[in-house]
């Protein structure tokens, strides 16, 4: 480059063309494929699509019911009727599958989380509501017991302790209730230790061999789920943080770990959670495993997109997009987000 325009500058005064600097032979230039719609589109690396996308939904009792989520603006919580309606419009849209997470009232948490392993609780019968009128989405269900304890955290207590293993017993039996309810992927969201290897021996000795399980592998202990926390109803009940289970936002080798550990265990997709903060994360374990890999666009993140949206200080038509494609670049195969519908009905207009 630089002899091209020492050969340049050497050929002299040239005819006069316009206000241009004549002698100027730039070999690279990268703004050549940025010139036109049809180029971007030629030269563009990732793409968000449909396929992408997976509705996270929150559902509540009752018949008839769209609940706003105040602190998730645009996001309701479903009475089960009402969710298989939306479930069957994302299906329409063309997303591959929605996670289902319940608000469970107050007067059925107990110290233990039994409500969890009863087969007929509201995730159980949205699951079997949804098989039966919308059978060509797939499902993914939570299993940790904070939406069903009264303590909100994610495991069995005792004396201000999350007990491991006995935590791991209840899990895996939640996970058969969810299995045997018609859920396709079951997404241990816990962070015990062992979780994925004992759920999915379980699952194997009960014949459910086609049950999936994307394991929330890297989850942070994150301020950011604040406003879920919200919407499931377990912020009013939540004593403490999660900080003994859930990861230290300062590690990142930690978290090829826990990939490690789950793949050995038996995960067939992996998450990293919350996700625009850990997009390094989510790209170490994309590139170090190849196995399927999840990004979870969490609630806070959603929330602060739309209150400055809600304040016009950031474009929305724009930003959804643009956030979205960054879990693609990292390396995401999908991600899962409140934005999904929106999302899609924009990427089916286009
Ligand atoms: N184990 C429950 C669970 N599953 C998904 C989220 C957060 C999702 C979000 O913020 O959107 C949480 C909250 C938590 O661990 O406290
Ligand atoms: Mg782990």
């Amino acid at each position: 480059m630089a002899k091209r325009e020492e050969q340049a500058s050497s050929i002299g005064a040239g005819p006069p063309q316009g206000s241009r600097p004549a002698a100027v032979h730039r070999a690279v230039r990268p703004r050549r494929n940025r010139r036109a719609d049809w180029a971007r589109r030629l030269v563009r690396e990732n793409l968000l699509g449909v396929d992408d996308l997976i509705w996270p939904l929150f559902v509540v009792s009752g018949t008839g019911v769209r609940e706003p989520v105040a602190s998730m603006p645009g996001v309701v919580r479903h009475s089960v009727d009402e969710a298989v309606k939306a479930v069957q419009e994302a299906a329409s849209l063309g997303i591959p599958a929605v996670a289902l997470f319940p608000y469970t009232d107050p007067s059925l948490r107990d110290e233990t989380g039994s409500e969890a392993l009863n087969a007929d609780n509201l995730v159980c019968r949205a699951c079997r509501a949804v098989k039966d009128r919308v059978p060509e989405i797939g499902i993914v269900t939570d299993v940790a017991l904070d939406p069903y304890t009264s303590h909100g955290h994610d495991g069995l207590m005792e004396n201000g302790r999350i007990l491991n293993d006995e935590t791991v017993e209840v899990l895996v039996r939640q996970a058969l209730v969810q299995a045997n309810a018609g859920c396709d992927v079951i997404a241990p969201s816990d962070m015990m230790d062992g979780r994925v290897g004992a759920i999915r021996e379980a699952l194997e000795a009960e014949g459910l061999i086609d049950t999936q399980i994307m394991a929330y592998t890297a989850k942070y202990a994150s301020g950011f789920y604040g406003p879920f926390r919200d919407a499931v109803g377990s912020s009013a009940t939540l004593s403490g943080d999660k900080r003994t289970y859930q990861m230290d936002y300062g590690n990142s080798d930690e978290a090829i770990r826990e990939a490690e550990a789950d793949i050995a265990e038996g995960a067939d997709m992996i998450m990293v959670k919350p996700g625009m903060p850990y997009l390094d994360i989510l790209h170490r374990l994309k590139q170090t495993f190849g196995m399927p890999t999840y990004a979870y666009q969490v609630s806070g993140e959603y929330a602060m997109l739309c209150a400055a949206f809600e304040r016009g200080w950031l474009d929305r038509e724009r930003c959804v997009p643009e956030a979205l494609t960054a879990f693609k670049r990292a390396g995401a195969d999908g991600v899962l987000t409140y934005f999904a519908v929106e999302v899609a009905r924009a990427l089916n207009d286009a």
